[in-house]
């Protein structure tokens, strides 16, 4: 298919509206570990996110890495467990889990986005005391006996404070923020924090416009597996009780309802292996998820 200058022209001026809507307002783009895949979608994602800046949104990007960490400690022979979506983190897993998501994941992403002409910084929770996380337990059932118990998690931390003073610094200056969810433990040390539940608590503490979490399913889907193009949150949590939404979906949704009752003006949950899906759901009519809105 050959597209014309005309063309291109169309599309530019079609996105104008969509432009104008976010100048200058803050985005902030959860890239979870399932979304990153290949190489090539991870240059395509790192494009967008440059393209983004380019028309003066403010991108911020938090990654995840979770079975990049799996793969890592794997290598290592370090056995890992999950409670309730989130992964018991002992004292040698929170070494692995800072070296991948803060060292390589966070320099890849870093990498890619100066490759495509941006400038990124690459930065994690600790950084300027940007989040402080309490520590967290979790009460899980035993299948067997139904019994229920409080299972410690280890290092493992809920954002209770975030401090945007090097973010201010940064956003506005041509400068793309890349966030590892790696944060300061409040009694002091170091605390793994769920990507999703990272990037709601900066997005919040950023009012920023819109949070997108890129995950591997097209958004929420309802019983017969059809995409929900847009859900208030009484709805959401409507779903949830119901059993709609289950597994991993819970904590984000969950954290799309804290991001907007922290004042975030809608949380799109999208499929980050579609080509350009940041830019299908920010710059154009289509939208590309399920939309959440208060
Ligand atoms: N109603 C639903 N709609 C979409 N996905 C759902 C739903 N209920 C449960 N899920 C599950 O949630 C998963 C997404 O959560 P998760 O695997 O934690 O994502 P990520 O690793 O990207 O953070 C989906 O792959 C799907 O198996
Ligand atoms: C406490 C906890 O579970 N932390 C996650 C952090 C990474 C993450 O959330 O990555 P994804 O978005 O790719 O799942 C973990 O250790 O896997």
């Amino acid at each position: 298919m050959t597209v014309s200058p005309y063309d291109i022209a169309r599309v530019l001026i079609e996105a104008l509206p969509h432009m104008q809507r976010y100048d200058e307002e803050v985005v902030v783009v959860k890239y979870g570990g399932h979304a990153m895949g290949e190489e090539a979608g991870a240059k395509s994602f790192a494009r967008d996110i440059v393209l983004l800046e380019q028309t003066a949104i403010n991108p911020v990007v938090v990654h995840g890495g979770g079975p990049q960490i799996g793969g890592m400690l794997k290598r290592l022979g370090i056995k890992s467990e999950f409670a309730a979506g989130l992964r018991i983190t002992d004292a040698a897993t929170i070494e692995v889990v800072e070296m991948v998501l803060a060292g390589s994941i966070n320099k890849q992403i870093v990498g890619y986005i100066n490759e495509a002409g941006g400038k990124a910084v690459g930065l994690c929770g600790k950084d300027g005391n940007m989040v402080t996380a309490r520590k967290v337990s979790r009460t899980v059932v035993d299948p067997g006996s139904r019994i229920e118990q409080i299972v410690d998690l280890g290092f493992v931390g809920e954002p209770d404070k975030v401090d945007t003073t090097v973010l201010d610094e940064i956003l506005g200056k041509q400068l793309i923020p890349v966030l590892a969810p790696v944060a300061t433990a409040a009694e002091g040390g170091t605390y793994n924090v769920n990507a999703d539940t990272f990037a709601g608590a900066v997005a919040g503490a950023l009012k920023a416009k819109r949070l997108l979490l890129l995950t591997d399913v097209p958004g929420v889907l309802d019983k017969s597996k059809q995409l929900i193009k847009e859900l208030s949150i009484d709805d959401a949590r409507r779903l949830i009780a119901d059993g709609t939404i289950s597994g991993g979906m819970i904590p984000k949704v969950e954290t799309c309802i804290y991001a907007l009752e922290a004042g975030v003006e809608g949380v799109v949950i999208l499929d980050g292996k579609v080509e350009h899906a940041v830019l299908l759901e920010l710059l154009t009519d289509h939208g590309a998820g399920t939309l959440i809105h208060r």
